[in-house]
């Protein structure tokens, strides 16, 4: 069976998006994702994208990693599909219903609110989710939040002095996250600048994470450590996220479509 899809990204964080909006698509198995997310032998990229209709949205948005486990938000991605679908829409996911509009610069994001407690980031037992008391080598005291998926967040000194490729992979799988979790790394620049790096569940290092932006600025706000509006440097580029006045994360920034093909299902079984 042969599948069409859209190349896309946001700041580096790419997709492939498979457009069931109008026929209805296959299941895809998660080995066949892995398959095609690997970049020597498939189409590479670090989520895939399948919309299919909504009978509460616009349209609806699953998500899966590179890894093939299916996964509840994707900041970045739903930039990038609202883009493509080209006005304002409602999307459904697993994290919740979003808004999102086409700006000029890409789009803007209405991401819901963040959870704290610690049932809901998940921990595998109870904690304040504020300044957690634990630490992985030179990472200490981090907060977890989670904006529909889970976030564990750093603040340090110097983000790149921080071997995230090695102590990433290993904080995600510690067994006090039973649904594993992001890593991010964040450096306060100022009240309204943020440096962040983001290691991603079932995905690994990224240029850029929206929902890692989210959790990090609301993590960082909620400890009085910026403004409700900070601008979020990721290696990729520059994410915008505001809080309105309900504790609303608004997240903005560009996304692009990079081109567009076809693969046989087949050859990834
Ligand atoms: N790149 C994304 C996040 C994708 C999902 C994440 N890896 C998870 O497992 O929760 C973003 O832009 O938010």
């Amino acid at each position: 069976m042969r599948l069409s899809f859209v190349k896309m990204h946001g700041l580096g964080n790419d997709f492939a998006i498979l457009d069931g909006r109008d026929a209805e698509l296959p299941r895809l198995s998660p080995a066949q994702i892995a398959a095609l997310a690997d970049r020597h032998r498939g189409i590479g990229f670090d989520q895939l994208i399948v919309l299919s209709p909504s009978r509460t949205a616009d349209m609806a948005m699953r998500i899966h990693n590179a890894d093939g486990s299916e996964v509840e938000a994707c900041g970045n991605a739903t930039r990038a599909v609202a883009v493509l679908h080209g006005t304002a829409a409602s999307i459904e996911t697993e994290g919740g219903l979003l808004q999102a509009r086409p700006d000029a610069a890409g789009a803007e994001v209405a991401m819901g609110r963040a959870q704290f407690d610690w049932q809901d980031i998940p921990l595998a037992y109870a904690m304040d989710t504020r300044e957690m008391p634990l630490g992985w080598e030179m990472l200490e005291r981090p907060s977890a939040a989670s904006v529909g998926n889970p976030h564990l967040i750093f603040f340090v000194n110097d983000v790149d002095a921080v071997p995230l490729d090695t102590l990433g992979p290993e904080i995600e799988h510690d067994p006090l996250f039973p649904e594993r979790i992001n890593v991010n790394v964040a450096q306060i620049l100022s009240r309204n600048a943020i440096k962040l790096r983001v290691w991603e569940r079932g995905a690994g290092l990224t240029l850029a994470c929206g929902t890692g932006a989210c959790a990090t600025a609301t993590a960082a706000y909620r400890q009085g450590l910026v403004d409700g509006e900070v601008t979020v440097r990721l290696p990729g580029g520059t994410l915008t996220i505001r809080h309105d006045a309900e504790g609303g994360i608004h997240m903005a920034g560009p996304a692009q479509e990079s081109y567009r093909g076809t693969f046989e299902l087949d050859h990834f079984s």
